[in-house]
């Protein structure tokens, strides 16, 4: 009977007993890895303990799961490609709403379905070529046809995947978190700005100039997209030691792989900001009028707050190419669709049939590796290692 559940003695392999556990029984295929599966939820409350069972009545194979086992398992049963897989990973990491949409997306399939329909394509395609190889030299007309059929069909099917290459970068960031790196002289106002975006007392404010030395993050959640604000040691050349001049090379390494930097300064118009910075002006409180068009705030106050979040979730917003429901959110995936995409574009510029053919075929595995469908023995377990207990 499917999704039973039943109250069962849990004993170890010496027959003492461990715990009364409510065992739910889920019987393929319908089960999540598309194998007999039961879970076990002890009485305890907290810990959920599955684990694999032939029959209810037989306990003598219970253990517990290994991390990423059942998903390991539904992917060997073909109930989940690898880019599902991917994404059910990212769902259960995904901190903010747009992270969570994006990866329920591909969790649910889409990317699989495209790679899918690719593949039926790329098979038609590749069907027609091997067909053409069998024409002889008075049928050239015919081959001639046929090539310039094949050529247009290889050119849009490497659009297609190109564009969605094109949106990767988007995707990537949006699944990792943006990171926002504070920088500004010492005593800026730095500190007091992350707590009060934060609206938690992280770092440490005070009216000495270098109180901050280390790199502090904190998590915020940018109408939908999470990222991580570091607040930096303030920037000055002669600093009063070592360990401050240590902070400031921490600081400037951060913002030079940040995806944006806060530049903050108590007065002027912030010269000394790194190019592409977003110049913000602190302690408008004590400057009745400030630089005209620069961003002005108080962490005093609450002036200017507001508008500065709005101003970060614009940019958080176009840094993650919102709207546009990206498909390729890891670099594996990059990586195989870029490789399928070349394989094409040799494809279409290949006369002859024989080598046109074994470009497809390499197209085709690309496409393989992106679902699993071929030898990826190797990322599998990166793949899986990342997965919690239980899933
Ligand atoms: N009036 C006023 N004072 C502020 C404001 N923001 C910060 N301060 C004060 O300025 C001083 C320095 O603030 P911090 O936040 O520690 O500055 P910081 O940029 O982190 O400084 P370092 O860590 O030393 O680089 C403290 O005395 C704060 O109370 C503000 O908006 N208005
Ligand atoms: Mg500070």
């Amino acid at each position: 009977m499917p999704r039973r559940a039943t109250l069962k003695r849990l004993r170890a392999p010496d027959g003492c007993a461990i715990d009364d556990a409510l065992v739910l029984w889920f019987p393929a295929p319908a089960s999540f890895t598309g194998e007999d599966v039961a879970e076990l939820q002890l009485t305890g409350g907290t810990a959920v303990v599955a684990a694999l069972l032939r029959t209810l009545g037989d306990i003598d194979g219970l253990r517990p799961a290994q991390p990423g086992e059942f998903a390991r398992r539904a992917f060997d049963n073909g109930k989940l490609d690898l880019t599902q897989a991917e994404g059910l990973a990212d769902l259960i990491d995904a901190e903010t709403e747009a992270q969570r949409r994006q990866a329920l997306r591909q969790a649910s399939g889409g990317l699989k379905a495209l790679a899918e329909d690719w593949h039926a394509r790329l098979l038609g395609v590749l069907g027609e070529t091997e067909a053409s190889l069998d024409f002889g030299e008075d049928e050239e007309d015919v081959s001639a046809r046929l090539v310039g059929d094949q050529d247009a069909q290889i050119a849009c099917l490497a659009a297609e995947i190109e564009a969605h290459l094109g949106r990767y970068r988007f995707a990537e960031r949006l699944r990792r978190g943006l990171t926002i790196v504070l920088l500004g002289a010492p005593n800026a106002g730095k500190s007091s700005l992350v707590n009060a975006l934060a609206k938690r007392d992280v770092a440490i404010v005070s009216p000495e100039a270098g109180t901050t030395r280390d790199l502090i993050e904190v998590h915020l959640d940018l109408g939908g997209v999470a990222a991580t604000l570091v607040d930096t040691a303030g920037l000055r050349d002669n600093t009063a030691g070592v360990v401050e001049a240590e902070g400031v090379r921490r600081a400037r390494a951060r913002a030079d792989d940040a995806d944006l930097v806060l530049f903050l300064c108590a007065e002027g118009k912030g010269e000394d900001a790194p190019p592409g910075a977003l110049v913000v002006q602190s302690k408008a409180d004590l400057r009745p009028s400030g630089e005209r068009g620069t961003l002005r705030v108080s962490a005093v106050t609450g002036e200017g707050l507001f508008e500065l979040e709005t101003v970060l979730i614009d940019h958080a917003r176009t840094l993650t190419g919102w709207g546009q429901d990206a498909t390729i959110t890891h670099e594996r995936q990059r990586s195989a669709l870029a490789g399928c995409r070349d394989a094409l574009i040799e494809a279409g510029g290949e006369v002859d049939a024989v080598l046109r053919a074994e470009s497809l075929r390499l197209a085709m595995r690309c496409l393989g590796q992106l679902t699993g469908r071929v030898n990826v023995e190797d990322i599998l377990d990166v793949v899986f290692r990342r997965f919690c207990i239980g899933k």
